[in-house]
């Protein structure tokens, strides 16, 4: 009930009571004491049924009270009291006006006592106390009374509209068809909280809500209608802000019941405002009686705030809608709680869209513009081991301990180059520090204004691609010889057989095409495999020297030879002597070495007695040594001898299904010896590695991947990281690629991309547009932000 001073009024003739809902009284003013016959002290507080109770000129009010109380709106009752035949009392007019609130149940009301010769200012003053616009019209629904909150309201004042006709002067939304006052009329009943537009005298809509009732004399005969209107402007507002909210938003009264419904939580649960108003609001949407079981219950109980409660609540259709809930209590002064206030955001996109993620077999994070983690999906915590709770709001490099982190980061990359980094092979570490092999694909997150928010990252677990790999490669070996060819696989079958005799063995084949490596096979898999493997490379000595190196000498066989000296054919007895490239042995040696083979015995420089030898020979040579013989280089008799068996190894350009083969055998060899990261070559590394034509053959392709070793950071090899002969190494491609510190927000390496690229194209704003494929808009924008300027030209203030 408006607070009312009704002390201002006490120099009027006029008594004004003011009560409560209960019909105590509130407020009063000296004359009412004075018609009354009391002492103002005691008066307030006290039912004002006692008071009348006391003078029968006013007890026969008493039985009126209680009915209006149960009415809604705003009612009226008046009771003309004559003069008394004794006494000074003068005659006069009782008159209660109640007063609705809200829902329109009363409030208050006003009990004015006036000389009945002045039944209108008697009435215009207790109105005038009301905040809500109130005005009365007689049976030809012309205004008689008129207060100051209607004049507040509307803009009129009370002598423009007295007399005329109340719908010349509100032309009401509801004037015509659905008029407030004809209605209470049709039905002889108070109209409470009508919704209405008005029109104030400047033609300005006003929304109000309406209540109207007959004002009717104690017979009961209706002398005329009084009408309430409350400007609801500012509640209006409200309910267009919470309609315009995208959450739901719901409030209750301390018992849980529903007091207002906006328009997203009637579109999120498909109840409307008008279905679920007054309800307990955990029997609307959790089908439980208990308000204490949900957050907004939690809340009012605790008297605290909840914020982003994840839970379901139930649709009208029946079916669960999650949601994220915040909830408060309104509390008063005194800390008691008035009602509650419930937001819920509807989670079901979101969590269709993490249902979609976690049903994708890739791993896929987001990081924010500070590399913290905002999303890991749940093949993200299967390849990783670390959980969606730990890892989101983690730094990403502190999860993924990746070998590319820091300097090489793909998302940086890509961020920098303006183009999507693919199927980029690296190492991870999971949470317990076990190494994993992933193909990533990343990508920076851009708004539709072209800011970058972030960077999405997706991986594959590659361990099961790489263990069938090694599986594959594996069935193709002969000790440590790789090789799948048709020609190798012949030589494979018979060599175990080749090493278990004691022939000679001849091989040839180009150089780097693995001599050296069928002969130490052949060795390993002899009898004499206990014995020693001793090797001469016959083309590295000079003639003499080779001599003594293969034969030894006697102590004085030459100035220099102060002692003996073994010889590797005595120093091979019992084992292996093999003698790679045989083709350059000069002619002089050629015959002795024939002796050997003959004889199984030779004589050590400067010594005439024979030693006999146990030895092995295994020879090889890089050169056409049928030609050799043919122009009489080398001896057609020695080269019988040696070619017991003959071994001719293919060039590696006549093998090429190899290459892959080759390829996974040094990465291993080179990982391990290295200690580096790295698991593979990329596919299209692969293909260009088998595209080359080697002429040092697989010694060759084995210093390839021992370069790409020391350029490749981990993972897997790229075509960036082979020699410059065999891929194109771009400038993106180089191993600091943009000069990129680790610990670099997004923001700086946005910065540092836009300004190289604008350095690269002379500043030309077109060029770098194109280059970094973003409008100029942006580019003005972007330059703007981060303060960028061309150092060639003058800054202001520098000119
Ligand atoms: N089939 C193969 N599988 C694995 N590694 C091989 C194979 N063939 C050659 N290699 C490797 O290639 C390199 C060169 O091989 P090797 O020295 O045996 O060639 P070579 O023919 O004796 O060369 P050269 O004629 O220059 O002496 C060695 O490191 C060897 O281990």
């Amino acid at each position: 009930m408006p607070e009312t001073d009704l002390n201002s009024f006490d120099d009027l003739e006029s008594g004004y009571v003011t009560v409560d809902s209960n019909w105590c009284i509130t407020s009063f003013n000296r004359k009412a004491c004075d018609i009354l016959g009391i002492d103002g002290k005691d008066i307030l507080g006290r039912h004002c049924r006692e008071i009348f109770y006391n003078d029968k000129r006013f007890s026969a009010i008493c039985s009126q009270l209680e009915p209006l109380t149960r009415k809604k709106g705003s009612n009226s009752v008046q009771l003309n009291l004559g003069s008394p035949t004794t006494g000074k009392k003068s005659a006069i007019s009782l008159r209660v006006i109640t007063l609705p609130g809200q829902n329109g149940m009363m409030v208050g009301a006003i009990i004015s006592f006036a000389d009945l010769s002045e039944p209108l200012a008697a009435s215009r003053l207790a109105l005038n106390s009301i905040a809500e616009g109130v005005f009365t019209v007689d049976h030809t629904r012309r205004i008689t009374s008129f207060n100051s909150a209607a004049e507040k309201i509307t803009g009129w004042s009370e002598t423009d509209v007295i007399g005329k006709p109340c719908k010349s002067i509100f032309h009401s939304s509801i004037c015509h068809s659905t008029c407030a006052i004809a209605e209470s009329i049709l039905k002889k009943t108070a109209i409470a909280d009508r919704m209405a537009y008005i029109l104030s005298k400047e033609g300005h809509s006003i929304p109000v809500k309406v209540s109207a009732a007959p004002l009717v004399d104690l017979s009961d005969r209706i002398v005329g209608w009084v009408e309430t209107f409350r400007d609801i402007t500012d509640t209006l507002q409200h309910e267009m802000i919470l309609d315009a909210v995208a959450d739901g938003v719901f409030t209750v009264d301390p018992e849980g019941r529903i007091t207002s419904f906006n328009a997203a939580a009637e579109r999120i649960t498909g109840w409307k405002g008008s279905e679920v108003l007054g309800k307990i609001c955990s029997v609307v949407f959790f089908s439980s009686p208990s308000v204490t079981s949900c957050a907004l219950g939690v809340s009012m109980r605790e008297k605290r705030t909840i914020v982003d409660y994840e839970t379901f609540i139930i649709g009208k259709d029946g079916f669960s809608i999650p949601v994220s809930i915040s909830a408060a209590p309104f509390l008063d002064h005194r800390n008691e709680v008035l009602g509650g206030v419930e937001t819920f955001r509807d989670n079901t996109f979101r969590l269709q869209n993490e249902l979609i993620l976690d049903s994708v077999a890739d791993g896929v994070f987001t990081v924010d513009r500070n590399w913290t983690i905002t999303s890991f999906n749940l093949a993200a915590e299967l390849i990783t081991g670390w959980s969606r709770e730990n890892a989101v709001g983690r730094n990403c490099s502190e999860v993924f301990q990746s070998s590319i982190c820091g300097r090489n980061c793909a998302i940086a990359e890509s961020l920098y180059t303006g183009k999507a980094v693919s199927n980029r092979s690296i190492t991870i570490k999971t949470r317990i520090g076990l190494s994993r092999s992933v193909s990533i694909s990343a990508a920076p997150l851009v708004d539709h204004e072209g800011n970058v928010v972030g960077g999405v990252e997706t991986f594959r677990d590659l361990s099961v691609e790489i263990s069938l790999r090694q599986q594959l490669s594996r069935r193709y070996t002969f000790e440590q010889i790789i090789s799948k060819s048709p020609a190798m696989q012949r030589l494979f079958e018979i060599m175990p057989d080749i090493a278990r005799s004691e022939s000679n063995v001849l091989i040839l084949g180009e150089s780097g095409t693995g001599k050296e490596l069928i002969a130490s096979a052949l060795y390993h898999a002899s009898n004499r495999k206990d014995g020693p493997f001793i090797t001469v490379n016959c083309g590295a000595l000079p003639d003499t020297l080779l001599e003594s190196e293969l034969f030894g000498y006697k102590a004085g066989a030459f100035t220099d030879a102060k002692k003996d000296k073994v010889g590797r054919f005595a120093a091979a007895e019992g084992g292996t002597l093999f003698l790679d490239e045989i083709g350059d042995i000069p002619q002089s040696l050629q015959v002795k070495l024939l002796r050997v083979l003959q004889q199984k015995t030779y004589e050590p420089l400067g010594s005439n007695t024979p030693v006999k030898a146990d030895v092995r020979i295994i020879a090889a040579t890089n050169r056409d040594l049928p030609q050799l013989v043919r122009e009489g280089q080398f001896r057609d008799d020695l080269y019988y001898r040696l070619n017991v068996v003959n071994i001719f190894l293919p060039p590696l350009r006549e093998r090429i299904e190899d290459i892959p083969l080759l390829v996974e055998h040094f990465v291993k060899k080179f990982s391990a010896e290295k200690g580096k990261d790295i698991v593979g070559v990329s596919d299209q590394t692969i293909a260009r590695l088998m595209r080359y034509s080697y002429h040092g053959n697989i010694r060759e392709l084995e210093n390839i991947i021992e370069y790409a070793f020391i350029l490749c950071p981990g993972g897997y090899i790229q075509e960036s990281h082979l020699p410059e002969h065999i891929g194109t190494r771009t400038s993106m491609d180089t191993p600091e690629p943009f000069g990129l510190k680790a610990g670099m927000t997004m923001e700086d390496i946005e910065r540092q991309a836009i300004y190289q690229s604008l350095e690269r194209n002379q500043w030309k704003r077109m060029l770098t547009c194109r280059e970094l494929q973003i409008s100029k808009d942006t580019l003005r924008r972007k330059i703007e932000h981060y303060g960028l300027h061309n150092p060639s030209e003058p800054q202001e203030g520098e000119k």
